[in-house]
């Protein structure tokens, strides 16, 4: 029947990938069936591949079709998938080509001259000089046969964050501009942002990265504020411009449909908020075996269906995957990503009704601004009503109780009162950070928190072997709170911040001397020691481990007399 129907399958919305995507996921499948002691084998690598010429989809259909017609299994000798891939496939990572930065020089003039301890300023040279490694762009060949490729084809040059991604991610981006502004290279920053506007034309929205796969779903939304950072050094009023049309289509994505949430207080006032919401309910292809694994245990294709769409979700939000988003952590099952209201989404929403004021005002548009300063005072009074925990010191994400569709009322009840780095992500804006006695509050407690470890500060604090999770600490996170102390007024949030971005340094510094890479993440409850869990192995390079440090740096100095190493 109808009712039957509608219940049978989660009816959100779902945008369609591409005929190689699909096909290279079956590639995929048949690997991991093929390989069974090579589980360490990386899935995404599959989904990276790329037709070679003379060869079309369908004739690689065929052949795929002729090598698994005979097991019963869908599993294939070694050998034989070996010969097959080789034959028809252009290897992961040729689709991009190595790019020279045009505004990269080795020692910019005046680079880091806070930096006076020279063991540091050496490192912090070498930091500098791994842009040339991590900027690339897209080989010509995807552009003229972009059904060939999962890569998107971008305008301009990128810096990736490094190995095993190797396509420009959105909100890594905003730290690898902040480290770009520290190199002085100013060109390629704003060629990242360029490229991020054409997906926002394109798509409606930044996707969470380029590739075919990606188009499913977002990534936390900060190219508001790298246009803003970049404004600030340059002064580029035609960015500006340019920035205006396609960060208001931006806003749109966020602030309708599913991604719209309203949550009424006990007074009766609406307050409008936003979560992620992925448009996806299948395994992500690029990590599909572990997708399908972990939904084996559902016995509907209504459950299946909406616990796939909460772990796109946990993509969408930047931290795949963390206790956050499980209802009952640390049992990866139960995560409902799309019943979060998060307080870091919307404090990057919050950024961007500021920082679009502020464009809109520099351009000459003061109606416009004001819209949008009256935006923000809206969010602003959210916070206070729906995430502020006055016992608590800090911002807690609020789980709502129905589907999230129609105006839920406002229970104290719903708050997630487990303490997560982002519940401290607010004190990043001026909104927050200008207040003074707040700022005590929220120092004391951080303090308090069981956060702060001897690296930096802690994701979460249960080990559920997710990566977004203790014991693991993350460049953008130390990034948000350690500007936002620096940036108050008071003495000891300063004194807080300086204190944790030298331990985040130190033990960057640590890493590299040890293992002569920068890691995507760190084991903050030790120093020197980089992050592992997840479902990939520990990655380098590291565009937006890099850009902190260099931002750091940028802050803070290093006086001679301070001892790099512990
Ligand atoms: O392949 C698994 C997932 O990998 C990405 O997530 C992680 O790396 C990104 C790039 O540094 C980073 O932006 C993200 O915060 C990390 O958790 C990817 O973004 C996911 O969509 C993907 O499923």
């Amino acid at each position: 029947s109808m009712v039957e129907s509608h219940t049978d399958s989660d009816s959100g919305p779902v945008v369609q990938t591409t005929p190689l995507v699909t096909f290279l996921q079956h590639v995929q499948l048949t690997a991991f069936r093929s390989y069974p002691k090579k589980q360490s084998a990386d899935p995404k690598s599959y989904i990276d591949l790329s037709l070679k010429r003379p060869y079309t989809l369908s004739s690689i259909e065929s052949a795929f079709e002729d090598l698994t017609s005979e097991s019963l299994d869908m599993s294939v000798p070694v050998e034989k998938l070996e010969r097959f891939v080789k034959q028809y496939f252009d290897g992961a990572g040729e689709d991009m080509l190595h790019h020279e930065p045009v505004d990269f020089v080795s020692d910019p003039s005046g680079f880091l001259s806070n930096v006076e301890n020279e063991k540091v300023r050496d490192w912090a040279r070498e930091v500098h000089g791994l842009w040339r490694n991590l900027s690339c762009r897209v080989s010509d060949s995807v552009r003229e046969s972009p059904g060939r490729y999962t890569l998107l084809p971008l305008p301009e040059p990128v810096i990736i964050p490094g190995s095993r991604f190797r396509e420009v991610y959105n909100w890594d981006s905003y730290w690898v501009i902040k480290g770009l502004m520290t190199s002085q290279m100013f060109t390629t920053a704003k060629g990242l942002v360029t490229n991020l506007m054409s997906l926002v034309e394109t798509y409606g929205y930044a996707l969470n990265g380029a590739r075919a796969y990606y188009t499913n779903r977002s990534q936390p939304p900060l190219l508001s504020s790298m246009v803003y950072e970049i404004y600030n050094v340059t002064k580029d009023e035609e960015l500006v411009r340019k920035a205006i049309p396609v960060l208001l289509k931006e806003y749109e994505f966020w602030n309708s449909g599913k991604h719209k949430v309203v949550i009424r207080d006990a007074s009766g006032y609406d307050h409008v908020l936003s979560r992620y919401y992925a448009m996806w309910n299948m395994p992500r292809p690029e990590s599909s075996v572990f997708d399908e694994e972990s939904a084996s245990g559902f016995s509907t294709l209504l459950e299946k269906q909406r616990f796939h769409r909460d772990i796109a979700t946990a993509a969408e939000s930047g931290c795949d995957f963390t206790t956050r988003w499980m209802r009952d952590p640390p049992h990866f099952t139960t995560m409902a990503t799309t019943s979060v209201v998060p307080v870091d989404l919307n404090v990057f929403l919050l950024k961007m009704e500021l920082d679009i004021a502020f464009l809109m005002e520099i351009s000459g548009d003061k109606n416009g601004s004001d819209r949008f300063v009256e935006a923000s005072k809206a969010r602003e009074k959210a916070f206070e009503t729906v995430f502020w925990n006055e016992k608590a010191g800090q911002w807690l994400d609020y789980w709502l109780s129905s589907n999230g569709d129609e105006t839920e009322t406002w229970k104290a009840e719903n708050q997630n009162t487990n303490v997560f780095a982002s519940n401290f992500a607010p004190i990043w804006i001026n909104s927050f950070n200008s207040d003074e006695k707040l700022v005590k509050k929220v120092v004391k407690a951080l303090e308090n928190s069981g956060l702060i470890a001897p690296a930096g500060i802690l994701s979460s604090l249960t080990d559920s072997g997710q990566q977004w999770d203790y014991p693991n600490g993350w460049a953008p996170q130390q990034e948000m709170i350690v500007t936002g102390l620096a940036r108050s007024s008071s003495k000891e949030a300063k004194e807080m911040a300086e204190e944790i971005a030298r331990r985040w340094i130190r033990s960057n510094y640590l890493v590299y001397k040890k293992s002569g890479t920068i890691h995507e993440k760190l084991k903050v409850t030790e120093l020197g020691e980089y992050g592992g869990g997840g479902e990939y192995k520990p990655q380098t390079g590291f565009g937006w481990s890099n850009g902190v440090i260099l931002a750091f740096l940028e802050e803070f100095g290093w006086p001679s007399h301070l001892s790099i190493e512990p």
